[in-house]
């Protein structure tokens, strides 16, 4: 987990326009108006929820290349049938959180085993054929028994996995907003929160643009100049799904992206989370939030209580209008490798994929999600805990046991009178975090099979004893190629820091988020924090 807080705050933008957030998105009008570019320059134009909720029609803006090629390669084979058909077809899903309500019904129950009073009365055949029809009607018991004892333990699984992630979501939900002065003057670990802000921001600023932007302005940097505005190559700006955005604490982050932002979809479990990212985004809106672009330059966004992990997304109203491939991993269509499916430019998750290794099933939920959003060349960015540090923790505790339990030996000593041997679990950390696992872990450090690895996570302020799991890294990335996924950049915080501490752009938005000392030039974070922050490295995929 993360503590947040917000980006640094370049230019308070005015007050022009003062629509606020609905439930689902804001009330705000047309989306396209809000573009610097013409309307008419759109790759996809999601609708407002509202009209969506009327008209269960896919979107009628502009299509993408893609998409046009793709509908018309359909019509072709059907004989020009509608398009609705394409889009219908798009949202179908192979993933194993798509059971329809009837799926999941249970079976019905036996049936009873005496004859009713009406049934037709059984001959009595004593000998072969009716002991052959006891034993296959034992049988037949035994089979439904297992099966009864398969689904009793399917369901004490499925209990328990909700009672992580029930924990986890009011952890969230309880979490205090203490806004951002707080945050930036009382807090114990601002620096640690500063630094991770300023991580999360370098990540956008060098992954969320797409290429034919980097190709325009790779070597000039234009756009890093405040002063300048959005460059013209706006009329293609970016569809960004956020997944586990809690409290909306990367709005700000996304409003100051190189490439703007047309439309921000932010999902997570907790619903109160949810509300104050809608909250915070309505306060942008109005113009009391900051950000480079003025108000009404700013995005759209909708924001939904959802599990990205444990749920299919498609079932959603918004991504179905922006577009999710049901088809994307393993197996998936060659049409759908082809183009690419999903309508998102960017995937985001920060300080959340964690969550997911709980079961290979959520894992898999989870990538389907990521890639059946993604269109071809879209970006999955995030951060999480490193397992290379997990590793070297545990491997690190094993030896420490193993010594100690070496010297006892060599020692020969014997347990005291009600002396009681410790059951020693691997956990690290310091005063301002710390990781514990309850159980056993592997005296190598590697975590195998890759799921379910529990530990608990302390931090100071942000962070109690919540329940995460092991991202085994190689182990993810190898799961990853099977959904397209392919990866790009692979850093850890501090690597992170050392390289782009001296960037043109990345130098100074440090100094402007408190992550250095103006005056020394040194991280402004105590060695405690630094070793916090040491746990999590940052990720880049492309779709390919
Ligand atoms: C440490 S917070 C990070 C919030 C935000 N991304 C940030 O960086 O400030 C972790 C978030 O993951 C969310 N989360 C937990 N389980 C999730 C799931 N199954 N699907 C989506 N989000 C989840 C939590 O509710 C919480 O908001």
């Amino acid at each position: 987990m993360e503590p947040s807080s917000d980006s640094a705050a370049p230019k308070p933008p005015t007050p022009t326009t003062a629509p606020g957030a609905d439930n689902n998105g804001p009330s705000a009008t047309s989306p396209s108006s809000k573009l610097n570019g013409s309307p008419d320059n759109m790759k996809r134009k999601p609708e407002d929820q509202a009209s969506a909720a009327k008209d269960p029609q896919p979107p009628s803006g502009p299509a993408s290349k893609r998409k046009r090629l793709q509908e018309r390669d359909q019509a072709r084979k059907r004989g020009g049938r509608a398009r609705q058909d394409v889009f219908f077809r798009r949202d179908r899903s192979r993933s194993p959180g798509n059971g329809t309500p009837q799926d999941r019904r249970s079976r019905s129950p036996l049936q009873p085993r005496s004859p009713s009073p009406d049934a037709p009365r059984q001959r009595k055949r004593p000998g072969g054929g009716a002991r052959a029809g006891i034993l296959k009607s034992q049988a037949v018991r035994q089979r439904e028994e297992e099966r009864e004892r398969a689904e009793e333990m399917g369901a004490a699984q499925l209990s328990r996995e909700r009672g992580v992630s029930d924990y986890v979501r009011q952890h969230y939900n309880a979490v205090p907003e203490r806004g951002r002065e707080w945050r930036k003057t009382e807090s114990k670990i601002k620096g640690l929160r500063s630094f991770n802000n300023w991580v999360k921001s370098t990540l956008i600023q060098k992954f969320s643009p797409d290429e034919e932007f980097l190709a325009r302005f790779n070597d000039t940097k234009d756009w890093a100049d405040d002063s300048v505005g959005p460059p013209p190559v706006e009329n293609k700006p970016l569809i960004v799904l956020d997944l586990g955005c809690g409290k909306g604490g990367d709005l700000g982050k996304w409003q100051l992206a190189p490439q703007a932002v047309h439309t921000y979809v932010g999902l997570d479990p907790a619903d109160i989370s949810i509300e104050q990212a809608r909250d915070r985004y309505g306060q942008m809106r109005s113009g009391r939030g900051r950000g480079r672009r003025p108000p009404q330059q700013l995005f759209e966004a909708f924001f939904s209580t959802k599990d990205c992990f444990g749920e299919w997304l498609g079932d959603l109203r918004i991504i179905q209008q922006i577009g999710i491939d049901g088809n994307a991993g393993p197996g998936g269509s060659i049409m759908s490798s082809r183009w690419g499916g999903g309508g998102f430019d960017v995937v985001t998750s920060m300080f959340a994929i964690h969550y997911a290794f709980e079961t290979e099933e959520k894992t898999r939920q989870m990538l389907s999600n990521v890639s059946g959003c993604l269109r071809k060349g879209g970006r999955f960015i995030g951060v999480c805990p490193n397992s290379d540090m997990i590793t070297s923790q545990v491997s690190a505790f094993h030896e420490k046991r193993k010594e100690r339990e070496a010297a006892k030996a060599a020692n020969l000593e014997a347990p005291e009178d009600g002396e009681v041997e410790e059951d020693e679990r691997a956990e690290w950390g310091n005063d301002i975090y710390r990781v514990r696992f309850p159980g056993a872990t592997p005296e190598n450090g590697v975590f195998r099979p890759p799921f379910g690895w529990r530990y608990t996570y302390f931090m100071r302020e942000a962070v109690e004893e919540v329940p995460e799991y092991v991202v085994p890294w190689e182990a993810f990335r190898a799961l990853t190629e099977d959904y397209n996924l392919e990866l790009q950049y692979r850093k850890p915080f501090l690597d992170i820091w050392e390289e782009e501490k001296n960037d043109r752009e990345l130098g100074p938005l440090s100094e402007r988020m408190g992550v250095r000392d103006r005056n020394t030039g040194a991280l402004s974070m105590t060695e405690e924090e630094k070793e916090a922050a040491s746990f999590y490295h940052a990720f880049c995929f492309y779709k390919v």
